[in-house]
């Protein structure tokens, strides 16, 4: 069994409808929720008394005949008006969650992914409305708007609207740049899929946990404009049973206690609820989620060019040059005229000291240069299709099945929400259009063909139950699921222990062999390129300085750079000593 097997099941973390259940607070302050909406939607079952018919004779009646609680100052039955003013009381509440969701969620979601001028704007926006005071605004809407508690509602469903928005903002901009994010953009998915996909399920357990306390707080608000006789008047409300209440509090103290338990019970419910949920729901296994990928410092560019021929390859790059706009406004070109080819089934290897700009690269061909960045001249043909300036529509296109991508770290590649099974068939549902079983039996194969023991295991875990290697080779899998006529791998080996690198590479030349793809390699390390490529391009500040068939660069290199390489490989490597036993009783 290899090692990145060996390392790969941690213990399975009970699903979150289990934790759930197994939390008392949640499970008890969830029974009382259902109970009091429970009664209140089905009022009607309840009581068959009505909640407006008065009869004066009846006013602080005691309970009795079949009326629960006894009759208010107006001779109405109590337990009937507390069940329907819930229906207002409750429905209000929905009202406003509903309109804070609806306003907040949206923006947010666009603001963090997208960032831009929305983003300004929308955040400008929000901290506007959270400097308006909210009483004086439900005031103010109220004086122009009417007596309703609906309005009311809606009103305080747009100020608080804010606390989604920015909860929602933060979570998205924070994970923006993460790798799998990426990785799910190189699939060739649509930003809409990625946020419903990747990024919803980021911001589900807070947005869940804010409804409960915005729920909370919207039945106090509206029963505290109602207790102050400033909501409709004539709708039965729990605030407003207590407003009536109070004027008679010295005759009937008792008709404060119903109206006053039912709010009380809901909002410690609520907030209760969205305590217990912040516990389930935020111990999720997230793993090992890596930070975004370094950028490192720039160079300037020299030095020759090679002539690469015709351009009839599978890749065929042509002066490429990639530029930075800075903080400053100043650009700063970080890949300087690149020419490049790759014929099918041949392996390209892109060497070169970190920094001289492989991975920007790798990431034009691909169209996913980060933010800031981009190509500011030259062509990227792939398969004798334009990509430089294509718009996304078309690169989501050529992403998954014309050229795939793995990446440099695979643990942080993989979203720690999805189990490997996700990953795996979303693509090759949405690419390939297979249903749900036939991906699953296609995923399953592809595992079985990165050589992964147990795919079945593999399939349900999440990315931090299995190994590093296992990760990388979960990413390969993803990566030929659509069988891409272009490979591109980012240092696919260097987040791995030197024995699962070994077989990572090993893996790797097999599914090309076997699959005919041609693959552009991008690597530091001449052993990697020894061992795997065809021909090499070495990359120095931004400019590649030599080309040619490996066995020739390596043995005889043109550019003084490329001996530079050689030699440090040579120096870091010192000869090894051979092994010997140690002698008994060295210690
Ligand atoms: N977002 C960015 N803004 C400005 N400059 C950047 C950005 N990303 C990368 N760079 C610059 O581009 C240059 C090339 O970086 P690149 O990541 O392509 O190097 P690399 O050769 O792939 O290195 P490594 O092997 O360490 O990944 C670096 O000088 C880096 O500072």
């Amino acid at each position: 069994m290899s090692a990145s097997v060996t390392a790969a099941t941690a213990p399975r973390r009970p699903g979150t409808a289990r934790r759930f259940l197994t939390n008392p607070q949640a499970v008890l302050s969830l029974l009382v929720l259902l109970v009091i909406t429970g009664l209140v939607v089905f009022a009607p079952l309840a009581t068959q008394h009505s909640s407006t018919a008065s009869e004066l004779s009846d006013a602080f009646g005691p309970p009795g005949g079949g009326h629960l609680l006894g009759f208010d100052s107006a001779g109405r039955d109590v337990w009937a008006r507390l069940l329907y003013g819930g229906r207002n009381t409750l429905g209000g509440a929905v009202l406003a969650v509903a309109v804070a969701l609806v306003v907040g969620v949206p923006a947010g979601l666009a603001a963090g992914y997208h960032g831009g001028w929305f983003d300004s704007l929308a955040s400008w926006w929000v901290n506007l409305v959270m400097a308006l005071p909210a009483m004086v605004v439900l005031l103010a809407s109220r004086a122009v708007l009417g007596p309703s508690v609906w309005v009311l509602m809606v009103v305080l469903g747009v100020l608080v609207a804010p606390s989604f928005f920015r909860l929602v903002r933060g979570a998205v901009a924070g994970m923006r740049g993460e790798p799998y994010v990426d990785a799910a953009r190189v699939f060739g998915l649509r930003d809409s899929r990625i946020i419903a996909r990747h990024v919803l399920v980021v911001v589900r357990a807070p947005v869940i946990i804010q409804v409960a306390l915005v729920a909370g707080m919207a039945i106090g608000l509206q029963a505290g404009l109602e207790f102050l006789g400033i909501g409709s008047g004539s709708l039965p409300t729990w605030g407003a049973m207590l407003n009536e209440a109070f004027t008679n509090v010295h005759r009937a103290p008792l008709l404060m206690l119903w109206p006053g338990l039912a709010l009380g019970a809901t909002s410690a419910a609520l907030v209760l609820l969205a305590s217990a949920l912040r516990d389930v729901l935020e111990d999720r296994g997230t793993g090992p989620v890596a930070g975004r990928r370094a950028r490192r410092s720039a160079a300037e560019s020299t030095a020759a060019r090679e002539d690469v021929g015709e351009r009839a390859g599978l890749l065929s790059v042509r002066d490429l040059t990639v530029a930075y706009t800075l903080a400053d406004g100043t650009s700063r070109e970080v890949v300087s005229g690149v020419d490049l080819d790759v014929h099918r089934g041949e392996v390209l290897g892109l060497v070169g000291q970190s920094g001289s700009g492989k991975t920007q690269t790798a990431f034009s061909v691909l169209g996913l240069l980060p933010p800031g960045g981009r190509v500011s001249r030259g062509s990227v043909l792939l398969n004798g299709t334009e990509a430089v300036g294509a718009s996304e529509r078309h690169m989501r296109g050529l992403r998954g099945d014309t050229v795939a991508y793995v990446p440099q770290e695979p643990m942080s590649n993989l979203d720690p929400a999805f189990t490997v099974g996700d990953h795996l068939t979303e693509p090759l549902r949405t690419k390939l259009g297979l249903s749900r079983a036939q991906a699953r039996e296609r995923a399953l194969e592809l595992l079985r063909q990165v050589e992964i023991p147990d795919p079945a295991r593999v399939m349900a875990s999440h990315p931090h139950q299995i190994s590093g290697g296992m990760a990388q080779r979960v990413l390969i899998a993803g990566a030929v699921s659509c069988d891409p006529d272009l490979l591109i791998a980012d240092e696919p080996t260097t987040a791995l222990d030197v024995t699962v690198q070994a077989e990572v590479l090993a893996l790797l030349r097999r599914l090309q062999a076997q699959r005919g793809m041609g693959v552009l390699l991008v690597t530091h390390n001449l052993g990697v390129v020894a061992d795997l490529c065809d021909r090499v391009a070495v990359m120095r500040e931004g400019v590649i300085v030599e080309v040619g068939a490996t066995a020739d660069l390596l043995t005889d290199p043109r550019d003084p750079y490329t001996r530079e390489l050689l030699d440090a490989v040579l120096d870091d490597a010192p000869a090894r000593a051979p092994w010997r036993p140690r002698e008994v009783g060295a210690l």
